[in-house]
C-alpha cells in the first residue's frame, strides 16, 4: 500500500486533502497545484474525509506560530555564538533522519546575522518571492564606490542569509508535519486494516448467510415444488373421488329408485298373489263342489244308464215274448184252421178251440195291453231316457262347460301359478336384487360416507397444503425481501459508491512496456491488493525528470473495489455489476458511468459489440430475466427507455424528433417525488426485450461520433441511458420505482495531448468542464456538504436525483489503456478514481449498516 512514488518533495500542504474539491487530475496540473500524495495513491482513504481537518487548520496559525517561535530561538542562539550562517538545509528522508538532521543542522547554523523576521522585511521590501532571491544577480553601478558595493553585497548578503533561514524554517515545518502525518497516516493505516478486517468479516458473514439463505430459498423451492405437485396429486384424487362419488350417488340414487320401484312391483305382485291365491282357493273349492257334483251327476247318470239298459232289456224281453205270443198266435190260427176242417171234432175241438182261443184272445188282449202297458212304460221310460239323455247332455254340456271352465280355470290357475311362479322367482329375484341393491347401496352409503369423509380429509389437507403453501409464499416473499435487505446491505457494505477499473488489451503496435521487462500496467497476484490492485509504470519520458538526476521509471500503486485485468471477458465484468442492476429492480436509483481517455474502452465496456455485448444489453437481459422470475412472486413490472447524450452542454435525444425548432430539452425535477423530466424527451415502452437492441442500434448511430487524434471513432458527448422500471406486486401491495442510469461518458483528455483546436478544442473543454463538474458533485455529497453544486453541468444537473438520493448507488468504471503513451493519461484517470473511490468511505450510515448487517 506504500506509494512507490519518488517524488519525495511533494510534501502536502496541512488540510488541503478535505479543503480541495475533486477535479481530474489532468486540470489540476495544469493549473499546478500541489497534490497530496497520501502513503498509498489508490485504495479507500476510510475517514480521510471529515469535517475535522477545517477546524484543526482554523487553530493551526497560531500553533504555526509558536513553532515558529521555538524555530526562532534556536537560530537566535546559535547565531549569538557567532557561528557561520549555515547553507539550505537539505531535504528530509526519513521521520529518523530529520530528527537527526534537525539536532545537527541546528548548530551548524552559524551566527546570522538575521532574525525568523528578517525574510518577511526583505519580502516586504522587495516583493521578491524566494526564488527570486536567490536567483537575483548582484550589479553595480559603473561607477560605484567601493563602500556602496560593500553596502550592496551586505544588503544582498543579509538578504540571501533571511531567504536561507526562511527555507530552512519552512523545511523544519515541513518535516514535522511530515513526521505528523506519517504517524497519524501509520495510525489510520492500522484503523484502516482493522476496519477492513472487520469489515472482510462483516461481509464474508453476509455472504455465507447469502449462501445459506440462497440453499434455503431453494431448498425452500424444491419444498414448495413438491408441495405444489402433491396438491395438484391430491386435487386430482380429490376431483376422481368426487366424480366417484357423483356417480356412486347417481348410481345409488338409480338404485334407490330402482328398489323403490320393485318394491312397488313387489308389492303389486303380492297383492296378485295374494288376489291369486285367494282366487285358487276359490277355484279350488269350486272345483271340490264341481266334482262333488259331477260324482253325484256321475251316479246319476249310471243310475239312468242301467235304468235305460234295463228298460231296453224289458223292451228286448217283452219283444221276445211278443214274438213268441205271435207265433202262439200264428200256431193256434193254423189249428184253428186245422180244426175247423175237421168240424165236429173240430166244433169241439172249435169250440175248445173258440174258448181256447177266446181265452187265447182275452190272453192276446192281457198281453196286448201288458204290451200296450209295456209299451206305454217303454215310451214312459224312453220319454223318461230322453229326459234322462237330455238332463245328461245338458249335464255335460253343463259339465263340459264347467269342466272347460274348470280346465281353463285350471290352466288360468296353472298359468296363474306359473306367473305366480315367475312373480315369485321375479319377486324374489327382485328380492335378491333389492337385497343386492341395498347392500350396494349400503356399499355406495359407506363409500360415500368414506369419500365424504376422505373429501373431508382432502379438503382438511388441501387447506393445510394451502395455509402451507401459503406460508411458503410467505416465506418465499419473506426470502426475497430479506434477500433484498441483504443484498442492500451487502452494497452498502460493499460502499454506495464503488469503482471498477478495468485495462483493455493492448491495441496492435501499442507498447505496453515502461521499460524493458516493466509493463506499464501490473496486477497483485498476492497479498491485499490481488484482484483489486493494479501498479501503474510511467516510463521517464512521460514521467518528466528529478533535481536529482534522471529517473528510470515512476510506480504508482491504486487500490480499486475491483480490477479488470485485459483478458477480462465482459460476462466476468458483468457479473459484477449484476447485482447493482438487481438493486434498480429493487427499487433503486442506480448510476453506472464509464469514465477515462479517448480510447481507453469505455464504449466497449458499456455497449459492447454484437459478440460481446457490454453492460447495457447485458442490464437490459438482466432486468427482463429477473422480471420474468419475480412475476412467480407476484410482481409486475413496466418499463421505458430512454436515450439521450450531451454534446457541448446540450441535451440530444438520441431515440426521438427532438423538439421543435427554436425550443431545446430542459431538465426538471420534482423533489418531492424524487423524479426528473427531461422535456421533448421520448420515452419508449421496453416491456418486450426484443424492442431493446433496435433501441440501442438506432441510438448509436444517432450518437455523435467525430475523429481526433487519439480514437478515429472517438464519441465526442456522454452518452446517458435510462430505464425506468416500476414494479407492483398484486400479491403483497408492495411497489417498487427504480431508475437504472448507464453512461459512457466522452473521453477525458488533456489539451495539450489531444492537440485539437476549433470546434474540437470547444468540445474538449465541455466534455472536461463537465467530467470535473462530476467530480465536485462526487466529491460534495462524499463531504456531506450543504450544498452540492448539481447545476454546473447539465450531465450532474439530469442525475441529480439519482446521485443524490438516499437510495441511490453509483458505480464508476474507469478504463485505462495498457500503452506507454497513454501512461500519464492513464496516471490523471486513475487518481481522479481512486479520490471518487474514497468519497463515501467512512461515512456514519454506512458505519451503522455494516454493524447491523
Ligand atoms: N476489453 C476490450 N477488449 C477488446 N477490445 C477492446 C476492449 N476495450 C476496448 N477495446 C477496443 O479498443 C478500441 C477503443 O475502445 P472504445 O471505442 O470503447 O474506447 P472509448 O473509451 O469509448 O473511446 P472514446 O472516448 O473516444 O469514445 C475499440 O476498437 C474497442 O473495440
Amino acid at each position: 500500500m506504500a506509494d512507490t512514488t519518488r517524488r519525495s518533495t511533494r510534501i502536502p500542504r496541512p488540510g488541503a486533502q478535505t479543503a480541495k474539491p475533486l477535479q481530474p487530475l489532468h486540470l489540476v496540473e495544469q493549473e499546478n497545484i500541489p497534490v497530496p500524495t497520501a502513503a498509498v495513491e489508490g485504495g479507500r482513504k476510510r475517514k480521510v474525509i471529515s469535517p475535522e481537518p477545517a477546524t484543526k487548520s482554523a487553530k493551526r496559525p497560531a500553533s504555526a506560530g509558536s513553532r515558529a517561535g521555538s524555530r526562532a530561538a534556536a537560530p537566535s542562539a546559535a547565531r549569538s555564538r557567532g557561528a557561520a550562517p549555515a547553507p539550505a538545509p537539505a531535504p528530509r528522508r526519513s521521520r529518523g533522519a530529520a530528527a537527526v538532521t534537525a539536532a545537527v543542522a541546528a548548530p551548524a547554523l552559524a551566527a546570522p546575522t538575521c532574525d525568523e523576521n528578517e525574510w518577511e522585511a526583505v519580502a516586504e521590501e522587495t516583493g521578491w518571492a524566494v526564488a527570486d532571491c536567490l536567483g537575483h544577480k548582484l550589479a553595480f553601478a559603473k561607477r560605484a564606490d567601493a563602500k556602496s558595493k560593500v553596502e550592496a553585497l551586505a544588503q544582498h548578503v543579509k538578504r540571501l542569509r533571511a531567504a536561507g533561514w526562511h527555507l530552512h524554517d519552512a523545511w523544519q515545518r515541513a518535516a514535522e508535519q511530515a513526521d505528523t502525518l506519517t504517524a497519524s497516516l501509520s495510525r489510520e493505516a492500522a484503523t484502516h486494516r482493522e476496519d477492513r478486517e472487520a469489515q472482510g468479516q462483516a461481509l464474508r458473514a453476509v455472504q455465507s448467510e447469502l449462501a445459506s439463505l440462497g440453499a434455503l430459498l431453494q431448498e425452500r423451492d424444491a419444498q414448495l415444488g413438491e408441495q405444489q405437485a402433491q396438491v395438484t396429486r391430491l386435487q386430482c384424487d380429490l376431483a376422481a373421488a368426487a366424480q366417484n362419488l357423483q356417480a356412486a350417488q347417481q348410481e345409488g340414487r338409480a338404485a334407490a329408485e330402482e328398489a323403490q320401484r320393485l318394491r312397488e312391483q313387489a308389492e303389486e305382485l303380492a297383492g296378485q298373489s295374494r288376489a291369486l291365491s285367494e282366487m285358487q282357493q276359490q277355484a279350488q273349492k269350486y272345483n271340490a263342489q264341481l266334482q262333488e257334483y259331477n260324482g253325484r251327476m256321475q251316479g246319476e247318470l249310471q243310475a239312468a244308464t242301467e235304468a235305460l239298459a234295463k228298460t231296453q232289456a224289458d223292451k228286448a224281453g217283452l219283444a221276445e215274448e211278443c214274438g213268441a205270443l205271435k207265433g202262439r198266435v200264428t200256431a193256434l190260427e193254423e189249428q184253428l184252421a186245422a180244426l175247423a176242417s175237421t168240424s165236429s171234432t173240430g166244433e169241439q175241438m172249435r169250440h175248445s178251440a173258440l174258448e181256447d182261443a177266446s181265452r187265447l184272445r182275452g190272453e192276446v188282449a192281457a198281453m196286448a195291453a201288458e204290451r200296450a202297458a209295456a209299451a206305454a212304460e217303454a215310451a214312459r221310460l224312453r220319454v223318461e231316457l230322453d229326459a234322462a239323455k237330455r238332463e245328461v247332455a245338458r249335464f255335460r254340456d253343463a259339465t263340459g262347460q264347467e269342466v272347460g271352465a274348470l280346465e281353463a280355470e285350471r290352466q288360468a290357475k296353472g298359468a296363474l301359478q306359473s306367473r305366480t311362479a315367475a312373480q315369485a322367482e321375479l319377486n324374489s329375484n327382485l328380492h335378491e336384487q333389492v337385497l343386492l341393491l341395498r347392500e350396494q347401496k349400503e356399499l355406495a352409503e359407506n363409500k360415500l360416507g368414506k369419500s365424504a369423509a376422505e373429501v373431508k380429509k382432502l379438503n382438511a389437507k388441501v387447506k393445510k397444503l394451502e395455509k402451507a403453501l401459503a406460508e411458503a409464499e410467505g416465506k418465499v416473499v419473506e426470502g426475497e425481501a430479506v434477500r433484498r435487505r441483504l443484498h442492500n446491505a451487502l452494497l452498502e457494505l460493499k460502499g454506495n459508491i464503488r469503482v471498477f477499473c478495468r485495462v483493455r488489451p493492448p491495441a496492435t503496435g501499442e507498447a505496453a512496456e515502461a521499460a524493458p521487462g516493466r509493463p506499464v500496467v501490473a496486477y497483485p497476484a498476492a497479498g491485499e491488493l490481488a484482484g483489486r490492485g493494479l501498479e501503474l509504470c510511467q516510463p521517464a519520458a512521460a514521467g518528466g525528470s528529478s533535481k536529482g538526476g534522471p529517473r528510470d521509471v515512476q510506480a504508482h500503486s491504486f487500490g480499486f473495489d475491483k480490477v479488470f485485468a485485459p483478458e477480462a471477458s465482459q460476462g466476468e465484468v458483468f457479473e459484477e455489476i449484476s447485482q447493482l442492476v438487481q438493486s434498480a429492480l429493487d427499487g433503486y436509483k442506480v448510476c453506472i458511468f464509464a469514465y477515462g481517455q479517448t480510447g481507453s474502452g469505455k464504449t466497449h465496456t458499456m455497449m459492447g459489440t454484437p459478440q460481446q455485448p457490454g453492460m447495457i444489453p447485458r442490464a437490459m437481459d438482466q432486468v427482463f430475466a429477473a422480471a420474468r422470475e419475480l412475476a412467480a412472486q407476484g410482481w409486475r413490472y413496466e418499463m421505458r427507455a430512454a436515450m439521450l447524450e450531451i454534446y457541448n452542454e446540450e441535451l440530444r435525444d438520441l431515440l426521438g424528433p427532438g423538439p421543435p425548432a427554436g425550443k431545446k430539452h430542459t431538465v426538471s425535477h420534482d423533489e418531492r417525488a424524487g423524479t426528473t423530466t427531461v422535456s421533448f424527451l421520448e420515452y419508449t415502452d421496453v416491456s418486450r426485450p426484443e424492442l431493446v437492441a433496435a433501441l440501442l442500434e438506432k441510438a448509436m448511430k444517432q450518437r455523435s461520433v467525430g475523429a481526433t487524434a487519439m480514437n478515429e471513432q472517438s464519441s465526442r458527448s456522454h452518452m446517458v441511458f435510462q430505464l425506468w422500471i416500476e414494479g407492483s406486486n398484486v400479491a403483497t401491495g408492495q411497489k417498487a420505482k427504480g431508475l437504472l442510469n448507464l453512461i459512457d461518458l466522452a473521453g477525458s483528455e488533456r489539451l495539450s495531448r489531444s492537440g485539437v483546436t476549433g470546434e474540437r478544442l470547444k468540445e474538449t473543454q465541455a466534455i472536461n468542464k463537465s467530467l470535473a463538474a462530476l467530480g465536485d458533485v462526487i466529491a460534495a455529497l462524499g463531504n456531506k456538504e450543504g450544498h452540492v453544486p448539481f447545476r454546473n453541468s447539465k450531465l450532474t444537473y439530469l442525475l441529480q436525483t439519482s446521485l443524490g438520493g438516499a437510495s441511490s448507488k453509483t458505480l464508476m468504471f474507469v478504463n485505462i489503456a495498457p500503452s506507454a503513451d497513454s501512461a500519464q493519461e492513464s496516471l490523471c484517470s486513475l487518481r481522479f478514481a481512486s479520490k471518487v473511490n474514497a468519497c463515501d468511505i467512512g461515512t456514519a450510515k454506512r458505519n451503522v449498516t455494516t454493524g447491523k448487517s
